[in-house]
């Protein structure tokens, strides 16, 4: 069940994955409304990133399957899941630092006409005005994630949280339907942790659907009115935030993480 009445734009249904005999994501089924933001949470090691990855493609399913706006993704390649629809970010962003924050954006558009060879032969107008609509589209999202006055900048003199916003600008180059944000509040400060709550908010209302990770529990009450928690690679509860953070098998798995 979605969140919400809409059908899912993302349905995955016993999601497994296991490293050696070591069962890292065990039997995960979600469904996502392209109107809702669910988020993931558990203590560390319990498989949320692993989750996170085989959703992505960057690793395979051993069983289950992913479906997203009602295509079969389970066995497609990450690049083809990025063109399907499915963008992610990443607990540590690796922009590239000598880009500046516009080329950043840029090379994430994906209608890249003039990388072959062939089409810069054949179409040269053609590629010189889809660069054109790129650096429009380019600059408006820059617009849209507050790092206008930055366009220039290479994008190694960002801050933790700048970079962040320049992560969520390059997923949104590649027109997603679905973000899965792996820990955004992480290395952030605490000015910019308000823009960035409200830029995804701001992004689950153009229609995005957002799967978020997140062990920042402010950040989590914001914006999840739905949360699963994950705990040895299971899905252990799942309702409101503040609802299954009361749950005594719910505290009992965070308190385990802890030191005596
Ligand atoms: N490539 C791998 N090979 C072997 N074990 C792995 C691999 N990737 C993850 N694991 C193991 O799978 C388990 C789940 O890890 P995962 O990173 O998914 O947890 P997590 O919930 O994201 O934790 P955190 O909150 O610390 O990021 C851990 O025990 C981890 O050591």
């Amino acid at each position: 069940m979605t969140g919400s009445s809409q059908p899912p734009i993302l349905k995955a249904r016993g999601i497994t994955k296991s490293f050696g005999g070591f069962r890292a994501v065990n039997d995960i089924s979600l469904d996502l409304a392209a109107s809702e933001i669910l988020g993931v949470i558990g203590p560390n090691g319990a498989g949320k990133s692993t989750l996170f990855n085989l959703l992505a493609g960057a690793l395979p399913v051993d069983a289950g399957s992913i479906h997203l706006a009602g295509k079969d993704l389970t066995k497609a390649r990450p690049e083809a899941r990025i063109l399907s629809g499915l963008g992610r970010t990443f607990q540590i962003p690796r922009p590239f630092p000598r880009m500046t924050v516009l080329e950043n954006v840029m090379t994430a558009a994906q209608n890249q006409l003039g990388e072959g060879l062939f089409s810069a032969l054949i179409a040269p107008r053609q590629v010189a005005a889809q660069e054109r609509t790129n650096v429009v589209r380019a600059r408006d999202i820059l617009d849209f994630v507050s790092l206008s006055h930055l366009e220039d900048q290479p994008a190694a003199v960002l801050s933790g949280g700048q970079r962040k916003l320049l992560e969520l600008a390059r997923v949104l180059m590649a027109e997603p339907k679905l973000i899965l944000l792996d820990e955004p509040a992480a290395g952030v400060n605490p000015a910019l942790l308000d823009l960035i709550i409200d830029r995804i908010h701001a992004i689950n209302k153009l229609g995005i659907a957002i799967l978020l990770i997140e062990h920042n529990m402010e950040m989590i009450a914001r914006l999840c009115p739905r949360v699963i928690v994950m705990a040895a690679g299971k899905s252990l509860a799942e309702g409101a935030p503040e609802e299954v953070t009361r749950r005594a098998d719910v505290i009992d798995v965070y308190l385990e993480g802890m030191p005596a």
